[in-house]
């Protein structure tokens, strides 16, 4: 059997009487690119928070790399790496800087982030700009490096909370090249995204309305079961229905 990266079986999140989250029950494989579809309010950042052991569920079951979501949210917190738009590194601090502060936070070892380092910044072609307050770079390059910063540690899993949010087309493919190699290194992606383009780069994909997952399967799969062209085309059917909108 393939190892699961991550398994969650009714999982729920309740505001008062409000399910913002409502038994959603998946199982995503190592080095799966899974991506985790849904409109504005769908419920993807509340059931991200709990896969990620920010906040606990209000029933269901979950563990994430092997780790309870309920009893082990610190193990999760060790072994996973984040990403979002919103949240990524230090502007005031320059390249080197965000990969120490971010390598130790998350315990590798003062050798290996000098040594690693600087492949990093030779990988991302940013050996000129090393001392660059991040600040300063393009946002396509801080995306990049945002989600080098995310894998440094090695974590079994990597959450990206729409992470090329705002970036143009060229950037965002090769953002997903290096998405690719992480996979291929092991590494389980959970990503969610608006960018349909992205969907399609995906594994397999799970598309949420009002709190429930109402559809889950290979892009492929999806278009050919909702007869649709492309990604758009599945999300528009799935989701034209939803009742929440964005806050
Ligand atoms: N702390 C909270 N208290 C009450 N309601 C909440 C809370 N957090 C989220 N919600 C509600 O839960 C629903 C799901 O929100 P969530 O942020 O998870 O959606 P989302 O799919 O991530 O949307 P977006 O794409 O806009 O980020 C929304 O209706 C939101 O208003």
């Amino acid at each position: 059997m393939a190892e699961k990266a991550i398994i969650c079986k009714d999982l729920s999140k309740q505001f008062g009487s409000f399910y913002a989250v409502n038994k959603i029950s998946f199982e995503v494989e190592k080095g799966e690119i899974f991506g985790f579809l849904g409109a504005n309010g769908a419920g993807k950042t509340t059931a991200m928070r709990m896969l990620c052991g920010l906040s606990y569920p209000s029933s269901g079951e979950a563990s994430v790399a092997g780790f309870d979501v309920y009893k082990q949210q610190e193990s999760i917190k060790k072994h996973i790496g984040y990403m979002s738009q919103k949240f990524s590194l230090y502007e005031n601090l320059n390249v080197l800087e965000n990969i120490e502060f971010f390598g130790g936070v998350y315990g590798v070892s003062r050798g290996e982030i000098r040594e690693r380092s600087r492949s990093l910044v030779q990988t991302l072609g940013l050996e000129s700009q090393a001392k660059k307050m991040v600040g300063e770079l393009p946002l396509g390059w801080k995306q990049k490096l945002a989600f080098s910063v995310a894998i440094f540690h090695r974590p079994r899993v990597v959450f990206l909370d729409e992470p090329t949010g705002g970036v143009d087309p060229v950037t965002r493919r090769q953002f997903w090249d290096m998405i690719y190699e992480a996979a291929a290194s092991g590494i389980t992606v959970f990503v969610t995204t608006h960018y349909m383009d992205e969907a399609e780069y995906c594994n397999r994909i799970s598309v949420m309305v009002d709190g429930k997952i109402e559809a889950l399967d290979s892009p492929g799969n999806l278009k050919q079961h909702f007869s649709a062209a492309s990604m758009d085309e599945v999300f528009y059917k799935l989701a034209r229905g939803a009742r929440r909108s964005a806050d």
